[in-house]
């Protein structure tokens, strides 16, 4: 097996070591991965007499990375992962003194749907990046966990949600990690205390429009839906067509505007609007010049769905030609809700900013997912999102589709 160098930093350690398989194997260790203590927490209190406020991290789950003992707190999560603050407890930092902070992602259970296991995911990140310009991929290292550490994180997200107030966002409660040996370490991209560095975060979502997007449409697919469901001028959409083809002035508006999507290191939107009004146009440069050729390579890697998921529909199930379709319609649904990271660094008075692709995370051309986008593609045509002939238009303002005024 070989050996972990403790010294190199993450991305040395990607480039060191062979392919995945392999790799996984070089970098776990499956003798400190059995003796643990973890299942011997019992959760800390829910409720604190004093008044004093819980959070995430009063509840540290302790484990072992590649042989080394650290402790998980909960950071974040989306609709399909967990993502888990690594603490090193005083021991070696995983990649090294000098080496990145790092996240743990773990895998959720999703309603309905049969888990896709963190290797999966895996090997589908490593795929996509031969399509996207290099080094624009937040690259992940997959490593083995410890077959307890599901069940063990699990119990942390009980007690998030029994606490009170509930520290978990409401509407993620109930998911559960799944039970898998692998999960994915990343660069943690929160900005360090003191570091005074900016993240910025936002999916680029539809770069193209929809191919079966009707004749006389004026909102993009993403504008469309967003409009349909009343997600329109709340500070948190924006048309991804203005940021991948608009001028420098525009994309600024976009990211100047877009609330929640900014963070220092509290993690949170924590970035007043004098920093925001200072930093946006840095970001739109950014955007507008290296950020362009990723923007642009990601819309040619949405443009494998050229005829767009409603022809799913014509071809009978156990057509191989439907299967084909529906397996180019999930990748590029993959590639329209990746995640965009910028991250803006200021030193010595210039800026300098940062951009990388994440959650680049395999979508499943099960027969679930396809109904559920060949139904938001009818409502979208049916109902007149596209075409700005809604029922009710009253209640929807467009909000700078590209198509609107054209
Ligand atoms: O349907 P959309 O466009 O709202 O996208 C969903 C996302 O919503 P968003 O609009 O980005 O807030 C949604 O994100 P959130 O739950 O809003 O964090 C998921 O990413 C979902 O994908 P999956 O079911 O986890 O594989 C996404 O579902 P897919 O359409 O990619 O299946
Ligand atoms: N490397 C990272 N460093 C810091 N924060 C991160 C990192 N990766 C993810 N996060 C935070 O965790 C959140 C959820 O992560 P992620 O997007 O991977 O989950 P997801 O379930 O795939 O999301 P979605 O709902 O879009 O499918 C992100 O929106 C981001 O705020």
């Amino acid at each position: 097996m070989a050996q972990l160098d403790q010294s190199f930093g993450l991305s040395a350690l990607q480039e060191g070591l062979p392919p995945i398989a392999e790799k996984i194997t070089a970098i776990a260790d499956p003798v400190e991965s059995r003796h643990s203590s973890i299942d011997e927490m019992s959760p800390p209190a829910t409720e604190v007499a004093s008044g004093a406020a819980l959070s995430f991290k009063d509840y540290v789950v302790k484990t072992t990375l590649c042989g080394i003992p650290v402790g998980l707190t909960y950071l974040a999560e989306g609709a399909a992962n967990i993502i888990w603050c690594i603490d090193y407890r005083n021991e070696k930092p995983l990649f090294g003194p000098e080496g990145p902070s790092c996240i743990l992602r773990t895998r959720k259970y999703l309603e309905g749907e049969m888990p896709v296991d963190t290797l999966q995911i895996y090997e589908n990140i490593l795929e996509c990046e031969r399509y996207l310009p290099k080094d624009s991929v937040l690259t992940p290292v997959c490593v083995h966990i410890e077959h307890s550490l599901p069940k063990a994180l699990n119990k942390l997200l009980a007690w998030s949600e029994s606490t009170n107030p509930p520290l978990r966002p409401l509407d993620r409660h109930r998911s559960r990690v799944i039970d898998d040996r692998n999960a994915l370490i990343l660069p943690n991209l929160i900005p360090s205390e003191g570091s005074g560095n900016l993240l910025f975060e936002f999916k680029p979502k539809w770069l193209l429009q929809s191919p079966t997007a009707p004749e006389g449409y004026r909102r993009c697919r993403t504008c469309a839906y967003d409009a349909k469901r009343g997600r329109t001028n709340d500070g948190k959409t924006f048309c991804p067509l203005v940021l991948v083809e608009g001028r420098r002035e525009e994309v600024a508006e976009i990211v100047q505007r877009l609330c929640g999507r900014w963070k220092t290191h509290g993690g949170r939107d924590d970035v007043d609007e004098a920093q925001k009004e200072k930093v946006a146009p840095l970001l739109a440069e950014a955007l507008t010049g290296p950020g362009k050729k990723i923007l642009t390579a990601l819309r040619k890697a949405q443009e494998q769905d050229s005829q767009g998921v409603l022809e799913c529909d014509k071809l009978p199930r156990d057509d191989k030609e439907r299967a084909a379709q529906m397996n180019k319609v999930a990748h590029a649904m993959t590639y329209r809700d990746c995640t965009m990271f910028v991250t803006v660094k200021e030193a010595q008075g210039s800026f300098t900013a940062d951009i990388k692709l994440a959650d680049l995370d395999l979508k499943e051309a099960t027969e679930g997912r396809v109904k559920k986008w060949v139904e938001i593609e009818r409502s979208l045509i049916d109902e007149g999102w596209y075409t700005g002939k809604e029922k009710d238009p009253g209640q929807v303002q467009h909000h700078g589709c590209s198509f609107w005024n054209t």
